[in-house]
């Protein structure tokens, strides 16, 4: 397997994809703009996003997250129906997914107790059932059944992969450039594939130096116990 080192060896994010993942934004505009008066309510007492952080840069934490629903490069996604975000904070990109993916389950997990209280009450008021909060650390968790992993802006990529407690069937990433470092670490003898696609910037600066990095891994579940 070989470890993409540069930009040059990326592939794109599609434009059908940048398109579905907005249009889902507008399809479910009433709960989406319920999302963020709560996130920016709770934003005055629990520390989730910057200060200065408004309904602008709360749409795009939106749209960054369900490219992460709606990208699926052939041979990477599994159908997995239960998804780990790793580091969710106030619910990125885990609540936005859950919301256009009813079907599936979602753990959410943070090692701060506080952010899971954030994540309890969004997710009864937006009546969303398929979130459950986990407060813990990625380290110690561990579904049993079939699960992959997901993570937005929360860890280097290696450490990430080097902390898991069981092998999810695959770990999908949104990260900027520092990247392409953070894969030098990545240990070639617990990823079969590796795949990244920038995100198109000319769907504006929040897409700019973004990249969707896509692992999958051959570590077996039980060989890779803690
Ligand atoms: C920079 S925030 C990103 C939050 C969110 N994903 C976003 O995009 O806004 C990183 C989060 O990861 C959590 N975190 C860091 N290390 C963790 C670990 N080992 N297990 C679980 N959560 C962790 C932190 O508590 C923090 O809430």
């Amino acid at each position: 397997m070989t470890i993409p080192k540069s930009p040059p060896d990326c592939s794109i994010v599609s434009r059908e994809t940048m398109e579905e993942a907005r249009s889902l934004i507008d399809e479910n505009r009433d709960i989406f703009s319920r999302l963020q008066d709560l996130w920016l309510w709770w934003n005055k007492s629990v520390n989730l996003f910057s200060r200065k952080c408004g309904n602008t840069e709360l749409y795009y934490h939106i749209w960054h997250s369900l490219l992460l629903s709606c990208h699926n490069p052939s041979g990477f996604i599994d159908d997995s129906n239960i998804i780990v975000d790793a580091g969710t904070g106030g619910g990125l990109p885990g609540i936005p997914m859950a919301v256009a993916c009813p079907d599936k389950q979602f753990l959410l997990v943070d090692k701060v107790r506080k952010k899971q209280r954030v994540i309890k009450d969004i997710s009864t008021k937006l009546g969303l059932s398929n979130i459950t909060a986990v407060h813990d650390k990625i380290e110690n968790v561990r579904p049993n059944n079939k699960f992959r992993v997901v993570s937005k802006h929360a860890f280097d990529a290696a450490d990430l992969l080097s902390s898991l407690g069981i092998a999810p069937e695959s770990v999908m990433m949104l990260k900027g450039k520092d990247v392409f470092e953070e894969l030098d670490k990545v240990d070639e003898e617990q990823v079969s594939a590796i795949r990244i696609d920038e995100i198109d910037a000319s769907f504006g600066s929040f897409f700019k130096d973004k990249y969707i990095v896509t692992f999958q891994l051959i570590m077996p579940q039980s060989a890779h116990g803690k």
